[in-house]
């Protein structure tokens, strides 16, 4: 049984890369599906945001000195092309998704409605929301956060590099020790950078609780919606 009937799942667009450089690495994504299908197959509604750090990087040397917004806008770009991506890889595995975006490019995906997005998980298919928030200056986290607020999912699960939140980045201070939960106000009153403020702060108002976890680790998503001792959870 799984412990959450609805689940945000935000997936870091720089794991994609697997071992490379930059862009969508093959196996790390239909790995990352195939995980995604364990849940499916417990019965819990998924809906994803994905980011756009993997294909955005490989752009990034021609963004210097660029407007912000006008890199933000380039950023939601490549989080479209991850979500078709995403989405064509859940074809391939024998899935149905629907891709759904903040900004409007018809042609190429159909636009955000809330109410089509309850009713396409409602029909269990995976909804991927893709650009973001739809507006520069904010981040795939905090549309995370959005997102599941108006869904009315249980929780947002952040798979990403790191297999919880530590005490401080356990990239740069090997010190580090990771927490197994933590309150909002002391994530945000320690400015903890595994997820940016404003996307703890919605998630707290909303009482919308957090999973933090490693997206490199199998089975980890499947040990978290099945409510077992895994990743870090932010609590209310
Ligand atoms: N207190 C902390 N606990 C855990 N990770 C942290 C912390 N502070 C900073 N980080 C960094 O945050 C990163 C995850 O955030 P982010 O770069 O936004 O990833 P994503 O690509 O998943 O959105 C981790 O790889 C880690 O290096
Ligand atoms: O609501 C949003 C979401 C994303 N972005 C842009 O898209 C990029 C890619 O998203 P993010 O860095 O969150 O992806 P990830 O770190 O997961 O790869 C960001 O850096 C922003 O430039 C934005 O402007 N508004």
């Amino acid at each position: 049984m799984p412990a959450y009937q609805r689940i945000l799942l935000k997936l870091s667009g720089e794991a994609l890369m697997g071992d490379d450089a930059y862009g969508i690495n093959r196996a790390t994504i239909v790995r990352m599906v195939r995980e995604v299908q364990d849940v499916t197959r417990l019965g819990c509604e998924v809906a994803v945001v994905i980011g756009g750090g993997n294909i955005f990087r490989g752009v990034a040397g021609g963004s210097v000195g660029m407007d912000r917004a006008t890199a933000d806008y380039m950023g939601m770009l490549a989080t479209v092309m991850n979500s078709l991506a995403l989405a064509d890889t859940m074809r391939q595995e024998g899935m149905t998704a629907r891709v759904m975006s903040a900004i409007s490019i018809e042609q190429v995906v159909e636009p955000y409605v809330r109410p089509k997005a309850l009713q396409y998980l409602e029909e269990g298919k995976v909804v991927i929301f893709a650009a973001g928030t739809g507006n520069p200056f904010f981040t795939t986290d905090t549309a995370a956060a959005l997102r599941g607020a108006e869904i009315g999912a249980q929780i947002v699960l952040k798979a990403t590099k790191v297999d919880g939140v530590y005490s401080a980045d356990p990239h740069k201070d090997p010190l580090a020790t990771r927490y197994s939960k933590i309150s909002f106000d002391e994530a945000i009153g320690r400015n903890l950078q595994v997820m940016d403020a404003t996307a703890f702060a919605l998630c707290r108002d909303q009482k919308l609780p957090i999973k933090v976890f490693s997206i490199n680790k199998p089975g980890a998503l499947k040990r978290v919606v099945l409510g077992e001792d895994e990743g870090t959870l932010v609590h209310v």
